[in-house]
């Protein structure tokens, strides 16, 4: 059996392993570096703008993994997967035999799609994760007449409106659409593009001010609770939009607050028959279950690496888990530290790379010996995406999340062209839903760091006719 000796060793081709691998390459080049990769191929990012301080967008290809090899001379990649960690002798195993011993590991196995249950049942129930996955929904999409889609967070809304030329039946738990992302308000603002696309001649420009009260009775909008290949990058649905079954009728039906009881395969016309909890029954070709994803944890370790409830790898605010020397990032972690007021995570690409980049830096401080203290971007949460054509900037507390029944939303809505939603808790900005070219994204990261009191402004702080940032300046 062949052993490998490095002093750092990271596990995962995704964004948070290459992100570990790029920063390692700044932070200690002369030093030695595994990376364990089932694919060839790796993700990377390009192309980074910031809207602000922490708000940053990015675009994410796939490359060789040699690339890499570029930027760190000392990098030596194994194609394989990670089966064993030894952390008391500080040993992996691979599935292929292969032993590497370490001295500080980061594990950045991402995660697989939670599937419905009776996803077992059969091949035409479809999770979507890496390009080989997207590939097979293009094959369904082709022939299909009618699909399911099942799940009301990033992957579904993306599907929704990307694809053409087959009808879709979206089922939701909830009683909006997107509600991962985005409020009852911002659904209907969505919902509106779909009835009414926006033309040249009639932008529709009516802006409507808004401020709400919460009260005892309001439904605070709950946030989403939570292989071998990497995941896909922003633009996957793209290719989707190519896809054109000529056949097919183009037709939407959205069905709200139900679950999908069992499917069955069939030998009728369509061959799945969806039993949903209202008692309806759906006839499709084939169903998307882009109901959230899981940790990737298929290996082994001689001590138990602790798990917060959503199957994560509980890593504290330098990305380390309970056992000494053993860093997680990306997908497969679980933040288990004490976060500040305005974050919280989610599993998105900028906090793969955020946790990547802070695992880098404790691993290096570890070695050399130095103190690190956590990064300044998880002082704030930031989502910066494209939902429905539209830019969509999450920032803070968007959604009232863990702010009790005690806050004010204050709103300014322009049917198709921009909606904006502040949260505001005594005064002060807790989070903003931007969507559209708004251009407040640096004013509100300002506002909700610098808890600024607003109070004096009044409603005027989302008046159109008055530049806010003047007053700050
Ligand atoms: C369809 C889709 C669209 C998305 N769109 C967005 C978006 O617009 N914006 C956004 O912010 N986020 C988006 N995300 C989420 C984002 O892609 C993930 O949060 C991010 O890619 C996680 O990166 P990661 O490196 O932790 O995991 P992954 O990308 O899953 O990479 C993990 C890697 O580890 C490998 N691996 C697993 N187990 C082992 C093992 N035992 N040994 C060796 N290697 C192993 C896997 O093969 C994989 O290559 C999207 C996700 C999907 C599926
Ligand atoms: N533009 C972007 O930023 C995008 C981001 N992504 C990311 O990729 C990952 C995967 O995306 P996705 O699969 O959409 O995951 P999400 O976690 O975004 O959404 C999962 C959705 O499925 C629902 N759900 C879970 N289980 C069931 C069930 N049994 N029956 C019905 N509904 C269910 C959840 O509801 P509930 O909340 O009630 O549990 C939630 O609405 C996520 O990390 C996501 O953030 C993906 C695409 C685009």
């Amino acid at each position: 059996m062949s052993c490998l000796n490095s002093v750092y060793l990271v596990v995962g081709g995704g964004i948070a392993g290459v992100t570990c691998v790029e920063s390692l390459a700044i932070l200690h080049p002369e030093e030695s570096l595994v990376l364990i990769t089932a694919s060839s191929l790796v993700k990377n990012v390009s192309n980074v703008s910031f809207y602000a301080k922490t708000i940053v967008k990015f675009d994410v290809n796939e490359t060789e993994a040699t690339s890499l090899q570029k930027i760190h001379p000392n990098l030596k990649i194994v194609y394989d997967s990670l089966k064993h960690i030894d952390t008391t002798n500080k040993i992996v195993t691979t599935d292929g035999g292969v032993q590497i011993q370490y001295k500080v590991i980061c594990i950045c196995t991402g995660g697989v799609p939670r599937l419905l249950a009776d996803s077992n049942k059969s091949k035409r129930i479809l999770g979507i994760r890496d390009t080989e996955s997207v590939q097979e929904f293009q094959e369904r999409l082709k022939n299909g007449r009618r699909m399911v889609i099942v799940g009301n967070g990033g992957i579904a809304s993306e599907i929704v409106h990307a694809t053409r030329g087959i009808q879709k039946v979206w089922v939701i738990r909830d009683d909006y659409i997107s509600a991962t992302f985005v409020d009852p308000g911002a659904a209907e603002f969505f919902q509106d593009t779909f009835k009414h696309p926006a033309t040249e001649e009639n932008p529709n420009k009516n802006t409507i001010l808004r401020r709400h009260v919460f009260t005892e009775e309001d439904t605070v909008v709950a946030l989403n609770k939570n292989l071998k290949s990497a995941a896909l990058g922003p633009d996957w649905y793209r290719k989707l939009e190519n896809i054109r079954n000529e056949h097919g009728q183009q037709e939407l039906e959205i069905i709200y607050k139900v679950e999908v009881k069992s499917v069955v395969e069939t030998d009728s016309e369509y061959p799945l028959k969806i039993e949903l909890s209202n008692g309806r029954t759906v006839d499709c070709d084939f169903v998307i279950s882009a109901t959230g994803v899981e940790p990737a944890i298929s290996f082994t370790s001689d001590q138990d690496l602790e798990k917060g409830p959503d199957g994560g790898l509980s890593v504290n605010e330098f990305q380390e888990t309970n056992v000494k020397d053993v860093f997680a990032a990306g997908d497969v972690a679980h933040a288990a530290w004490e976060h500040a007021p305005h974050w919280f995570q989610l599993r998105l690409w900028t906090q793969a790379r955020h946790m990547a980049g802070m695992a880098a830096k404790a691993m290096h401080a570890r070695i050399t010996k130095e103190e690190v203290l956590q990064d300044f971007c998880f002082e704030l949460f930031t989502h910066c995406t494209n939902l429905f054509g539209y830019r969509v900037v999450l920032l803070g507390k968007y959604n009232g999340q863990g702010l009790g029944t005690d806050y004010e939303i204050l709103l300014r809505v322009t049917p198709q062209l921009e909606y904006i939603k502040f949260v505001l808790q005594n005064g002060r900005l807790q989070g903003a839903i931007l969507i559209g070219e708004t251009d407040l994204e640096e004013m509100c990261e300002n506002l909700i760091l610098d808890q600024i009191d607003l109070s004096p402004f009044g409603d005027d702080i989302l008046n159109p006719d008055i530049d806010i940032d003047d007053y700050f300046d």
